[in-house]
């Protein structure tokens, strides 16, 4: 709109919610350089002179055409038709607007060409036609004016600012009722026309009326009703008010059960944006597991640590969590957590005790008479209604915290694990009281297909390419007016929450999770101490499984004093001590694991490096070598293993990858191995530990 700030007027905008705006109407004389009071006054009454020249010209049209058609019948016939041609005419293109001004015009037509055919054929003079000028004339120009100026004064009524608008962005047929205006947001029902058009018109619309409200996109969104495939609820959030950020001041409910929602944000008007994991049967709640899709830098790792800290400072649940990247991000909480694995072999031993802790889980809820797991499962088995007894007396057996298993950067685990293993996890974790959490560094069908996105029901939706949308959001979200893809990286922080026991109607609104400025590192200390000292620790039975698969790479929760990181690492320290270095040495990022190594044949390798003895172990001196490495494997936590893992070990030894491979598959067949979903890698059947 230009700007012309000597025509400017103020109007209340009914969308505006109250607010006053300045509108700048359409200057005649914009640039012209009007001085003085004649110079205002001619400015401020130009408007309405168009009625006024159109009235003068009616007149001169008399005039000049009695000189012309004077008498002449033929002209009388003609003049007629026309003027009820054009009065008709002026009825029918009037349609689309009010039914004031369309009777308006189509009367003043009527009577300006009335008087112009009677003029043209008697003379502008004749009869009462100079009268019926004089008092006709200005009466139908001042009533033009009067319209004007009562249409500049007056607030549009809801009804004409609500038609123009939906006019506008092709929805003029649609009906909207009364808006309900709450601060910082107007709820408006619309009924768009039956027959012609549907729901998807709306959602398809939205985009518009935002460009027609000026309003970015995600401030606009529409909640079809259910029961209606025309029906539902306009809603306009016209202030963002999550523009500021809002940083975390501690958790929301420290000591508290996980059954109790999780508090990770606020949404537009302010209000908590919460999130349970855990079902509950009363309210007719599944538990869920969790996607957090989001672009690089779209606040992934805040929104992680919202989550977080918000699950260490629940008192009945475990927290594990496998990072490749070097808990980065997540350092400050490790002593709170139950275990943290870093880096790709320890993923894949967390992965495979998961495997193991679920079924062992619902065995011991399914044998204490709890359909899924609820707070009271956490707590020592008091009541003979969860016994695990036959004579119906309390079994007094330990609690079972709750379980959240926490996959960071998860792209590569589930492509090895497979759609079909990681389907079935997600789905009988859910009965287990497990929740997988998978954080996503590109949110896309290539990272993850789509039946292993869909076995995640919950998503917190951060920006991303609008590519991706779709990944991100349900249709129906996207549809409803959520819009991810138009944050990127630049709104860190925003977020859609879809998740089991949220309005459905709060899918498209936009939250904000709050930020961790520098001085939530020792707030996060502070909490992960809390959680060392009086979070929960695992019960026998989810210990047990863990450990009778993952043996010594897991150890439960560091003790406060004791070993402060707690975590399966790879890092320097631990290949030294196991001898075996880490999975993949930085220098032999290039070589292919699935290399050939020279030479396969014993006695004829020429050592490489630090080859002691120089020559080939006999074949039984190998398998007792090959035996002992296992065993070092184990003692390290190196859970996992495959023909890689074995490279330097084979340089010192002498032996060769096909040997190796070979020793494997004997050693699965001796059941001190077991197959894991990843073809070339088992699992070591912990033999030092006690099952
Ligand atoms: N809710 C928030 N409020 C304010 N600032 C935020 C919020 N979330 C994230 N940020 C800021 O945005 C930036 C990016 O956040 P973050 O590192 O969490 O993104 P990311 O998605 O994890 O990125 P990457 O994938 O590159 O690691 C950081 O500077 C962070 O402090």
């Amino acid at each position: 709109m230009a700007r012309n700030s000597n025509s400017r007027v103020q109007h209340t905008d009914f969308l505006d919610n109250g607010r006053t705006t300045d509108y700048t109407g359409p200057g005649l004389f914009t640039g012209q350089a009007t001085g003085g009071v004649g110079g205002y006054l001619l400015q401020r009454a130009m408007p309405h002179l168009p009625p006024w020249v159109a009235a003068a010209g009616i007149g001169i049209a008399g005039g000049l055409g009695s000189l012309q058609w004077a008498e002449s019948a033929a002209a009388g016939v003609g003049l007629t038709l026309a003027s009820v041609g054009l009065t008709g005419a002026t009825w029918w293109m009037g349609k689309a607007t009010t039914p004031q001004r369309r009777l308006h015009s189509a009367i003043t037509v009527a009577a300006a060409s009335a008087w112009t055919t009677a003029a043209c054929l008697a003379g502008p003079t004749a009869g009462p036609l100079p009268d019926l000028y004089l008092m006709g004339a200005p009466a139908v120009a001042l009533s033009w004016n009067i319209r004007m100026i009562l249409r500049r004064n007056d607030a549009p009524t809801a009804e004409g600012g609500d038609k123009g608008l939906l006019e506008k962005v092709g929805l003029a047929r649609a009906q909207i009722g009364n808006a309900k205006v709450e601060p910082n947001r107007v709820t408006a029902p619309l009924a768009v026309e039956a027959g012609e058009q549907t729901n998807d018109d709306v959602s398809k619309a939205l985009g518009r009326i935002a460009s027609a409200l000026d309003l970015p996109t995600s401030a606009v969104r529409y909640q079809p009703d259910p029961g209606s495939s025309r029906r539902g609820e306009l809603v306009i959030v016209p202030e963002d008010m999550l523009a500021e950020a809002a940083y975390w001041e501690g958790p929301s409910n420290l000591g508290g059960s996980i059954a109790d929602p999780l508090v990770i944000g606020r949404y537009d008007d302010g209000s908590p944006m919460f999130l349970w994991l855990p079902g509950d049967p009363d309210a007719g709640r599944n538990g869920t597991h969790v996607l957090i899709a989001g672009g690089t830098g779209s606040g992934k790792g805040e929104t992680a640590l919202n989550l977080q800290t918000e699950i260490l400072s629940r008192r009945d649940v475990l927290l594990w969590l496998s990072d490749p990247k070097m808990f980065q991000d997540f350092r400050p909480l490790l002593p709170g957590i139950d275990w943290a694995a870093e880096g790709g072999t320890a993923t894949e031993v967390m992965v495979e005790a998961i495997q193991a802790v679920i079924p062992a889980r619902t065995r011991w809820l399914g044998q204490h008479n709890y359909r899924q797991w609820v707070p009271a499962a956490a707590q020592v088995q008091s009541d003979p209604e969860h016994s695990c007894r036959t004579d119906g007396r309390a079994c007094g057996c330990p609690g079972m915290p709750y379980l959240v298993a926490w996959m960071e950067e998860a792209a590569s685990t589930l492509r090895n694990l497979g759609d079909d293993a990681f389907t079935g996890i997600a789905q009988e974790a859910r009965s287990a009281g497990v929740s997988l959490i998978v954080s996503l560094q590109r949110p896309s069908y290539d990272q993850m297909s789509t039946s292993t996105r869909a076995s995640l029901p919950s998503v917190i939706a951060l920006g991303c390419d609008p590519r991706d949308e779709s990944f991100s959001l349900p249709d129906t979200v996207l549809d409803a007016g959520a819009h991810p893809g138009a944050w990127g990286n630049r709104r860190p922080g925003y977020c859609y929450l879809v998740t089991p026991g949220i309005d459905e109607t709060r899918y498209a609104s936009p939250g904000r999770t709050w930020g961790f400025g520098p001085n939530a590192v020792s707030l996060m200390e502070v909490l992960a101490d809390w959680a060392q000292r009086n979070g929960a620790t695992a019960d026998p039975i989810t210990a047990g499984a863990a450990s009778s698969v993952a043996g010594n790479a897991y150890t439960g929760r560091p003790t406060p004093g004791g070993n402060p990181a707690g975590h399966t690492a790879t890092d320097e320290d631990d290949m030294d001590d196991t001898g075996y270095g880490p999975l993949v040495d930085p220098e032999d990022a290039d070589i292919d694991p699935e290399a050939e190594l020279p030479d396969d044949e014993p006695g004829d390798d020429a050592p490489i490096f630090g080859q002691e003895t120089g020559r080939k172990p006999s074949p039984e001196e190998a398998r007792r070598l090959f035996a002992q490495a296992l065993e070092e494997f184990e003692r390290a936590g190196h859970m996992v293993v495959g023909p890689k893992d074995f490279m330097d070990w084979c340089d010192r030894n002498n032996l060769s990858r096909p040997w190796v491979s070979a020793r494997l598959k004997e050693a699965a067949l001796e059941g001190r191995l077991e197959p894991t979903k990843t073809t070339g890698r088992w699992r070591i059947v912990p033999a030092l530990t006690a099952a």
